[in-house]
């Protein structure tokens, strides 16, 4: 049973501050894009990948992609990230029978992480990587005013690559779509259907590059693995 992998890349960097996409930024040599490309293109568990990115920028990445020696589908996104997902999800053939859906902003996922969310999507049809909260976290009002501080041992803070069954989550877009509902990540969706979701731990490395310190410390943690490989 083929899986499929969409990752999205449509976005426009605001909160970097960047002149440009923020895929396109430099990080241990190579772009964010390509780290995290190579990683599911060459992935031996990996059967199919959709790179979804913005009208902007598709020209450019056909072009550094006839420079790669994999094969990755090209798909245009749209204005928010859920629609990017719908559009990737559209593009994937239908020999697929799981899809991850990952950020590109997410490059320090590693391989073994990869196998272990398609091992866990098999066995619970919907599955998404987190971590569990290191701070407190409160919900805050509209003027400024804490109303409540939820148990912390209940909050996970939610990564990706998130794994669905593909079936299950192209319903989920589509009834989403239907009821004008938009969720900040594909889970979201899914939990609006009533199925169930459950969490794989991930690692806290696994940060999503956001805004400008995210690149520094993304090169600490590519450095540090560097140096446990050459030991
Ligand atoms: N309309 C969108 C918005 C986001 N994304 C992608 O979803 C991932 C996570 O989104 P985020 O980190 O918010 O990226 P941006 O939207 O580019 O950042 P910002 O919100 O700062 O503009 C990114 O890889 C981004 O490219 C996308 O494909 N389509
Ligand atoms: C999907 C996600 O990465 C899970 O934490 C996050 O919700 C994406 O949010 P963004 O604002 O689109 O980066």
């Amino acid at each position: 049973m083929d899986v499929g992998v969409v990752i999205v890349a449509a976005g426009s960097g605001k909160r970097m501050g960047s002149h440009r996409n923020k895929i396109w930024l430099p990080l241990a040599g190579k772009t964010i894009l390509a780290h995290t490309v190579s990683l599911f293109a060459t992935h031996p568990e990996v059967a199919e990948v959709v790179l979804v990115v913005s009208e902007q920028d598709y020209l450019e990445v056909e072009k550094w992609l006839r420079t790669e020696p994999y094969r990755v589908k090209l798909q245009r996104g749209g204005s928010e990230r859920q629609y990017s997902v719908r559009e990737g999800l559209s593009a994937l053939s239908d020999n697929c029978t799981y899809v991850l859906v990952h950020d590109a902003a997410r490059p320090f996922v590693t391989r073994d992480q990869i196998s272990g969310i398609i091992h866990k999507v098999r066995a619970d049809q919907a599955t998404i990587m987190a971590v569990p909260v290191k701070d407190t976290i409160k919900v805050v009002g509209p003027t400024g005013i804490v109303e409540s501080t939820p148990a912390r041992e209940s909050l996970w803070t939610v990564q990706t690559p998130q794994a669905f069954r593909l079936s299950l989550l192209r319903e989920a877009h589509k009834k989403a779509d239907q009821a004008g509902k938009l969720g900040t990540d594909d889970a979201m969706l899914v939990e609006w259907l009533g199925h169930s979701v459950s969490i794989i731990q991930g690692s806290y490395e696994n940060i999503k590059i956001t805004t400008p310190e995210d690149l520094w410390l993304g090169e600490e943690i590519l450095r540090r693995r560097r140096e446990r490989l050459e030991r």
